[in-house]
């Protein structure tokens, strides 16, 4: 369990992430949404310490991962890792070795640039692209890669750090719809199939019902939503987006006012189902 107390993050006067309180259980697949500027990224950079929290207090499994120092915090980024909007791969690498370099933490820097990975990770490796239908790319130079592959490739580098959580910000945001697909499966898959938690930041409203258990609603940094998708009403919706976003948050497919889970979509029923103002 990922539990959030009182979450805090001030920029000088800005609060990008204000009073949060969450408590995420293992295997749970959570879509955050809201406006540019809400706090999302933030919050996750919170999560896995890219960012030093202001206030509050983040604790995984019951320990204080605020208060984590050198090798124990390169051991919490190991669990909780992380992709990106624009999937940070080394475009002059070969695909396989920025899949190896998921294993940093376990290595050091000097020995991974040096490529000293053991037959077992190599392994490993091929099977992390495989599983991401991507291991016939293994060769070939990263920035010769689709976005949706490069993604695919981020995706099985974090898999390389075997995480407990993935956090995922803004992962579909640069691709086509086809392409925002793919990802999307294939971290709903990692999510079911190994029971991998996945926090994910999206901006539109149909991905995050369509592929979590949990939608958490943030707007001016802090929690105005949590709970399963079928809760999410327009009115939910107007609160998260205001007024003038929600036409571009919701699809058009929308007419009443509980926008429910997408046909086939993932069940909601590990979600917690109270709406709050700060769970
Ligand atoms: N390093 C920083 N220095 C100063 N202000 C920052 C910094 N990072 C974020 N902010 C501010 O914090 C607020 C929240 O930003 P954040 O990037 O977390 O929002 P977001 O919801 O992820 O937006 P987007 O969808 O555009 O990425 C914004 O007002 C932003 O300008």
């Amino acid at each position: 369990m990922l539990e959030i107390h009182s979450l805090e993050k001030r920029f000088g006067s800005v609060t990008a992430v204000d009073q949060v309180s969450l408590k995420i259980p293992d295997g749970q697949m959570v879509g955050i949404i809201g406006r540019s500027g809400a706090g999302k990224s933030t919050l996750l950079r919170l999560i896995n310490r890219l960012a030093e929290p202001t206030g509050g207090q983040i604790l995984y499994a019951g320990d204080d991962v605020s208060a984590l120092r050198g090798r124990e915090l390169m051991a919490w980024r190991a669990r909780c890792a992380m992709i990106f909007q624009q999937f940070n791969l080394v475009n002059r690498l070969d695909v396989i070795t920025n899949v190896l370099l998921g294993r940093l933490n376990y290595h050091g820097f000097a020995s991974a640039m040096l490529k000293r990975f053991t037959p077992a990770e190599r392994a490993f490796a091929i099977r992390a692209l495989d599983r991401l239908d991507i291991a016939q790319a293994a060769l070939q130079r990263a920035d010769t890669l689709s976005g949706g592959q490069q993604q695919r490739v981020a995706i099985a580098r974090a898999l390389m750090q075997e995480p407990k959580i993935l956090l995922a910000d803004e992962p579909i945001a640069s691709l086509d719809p086809r392409n925002a697909t793919v990802v999307m499966d294939a971290l709903r898959a990692i999510n079911r199939e190994e029971g991998i938690t996945v926090v994910c930041n999206l901006h539109t409203l149909d991905t995050a019902r369509a592929y979590c258990d949990r939608i958490v609603g943030m707007a001016s940094g802090a929690v105005v939503f949590d709970g399963p998708p079928a809760e999410l009403t327009i009115q939910a919706a107007r609160e998260i987006y205001g007024v003038d976003g929600l036409d571009e948050a919701l699809s058009e497919s929308v007419t009443s006012t509980s926008i429910g889970p997408a046909p086939g979509a993932a069940g909601s029923t590990s979600a917690p189902s109270t709406r709050t103002a700060a769970a």
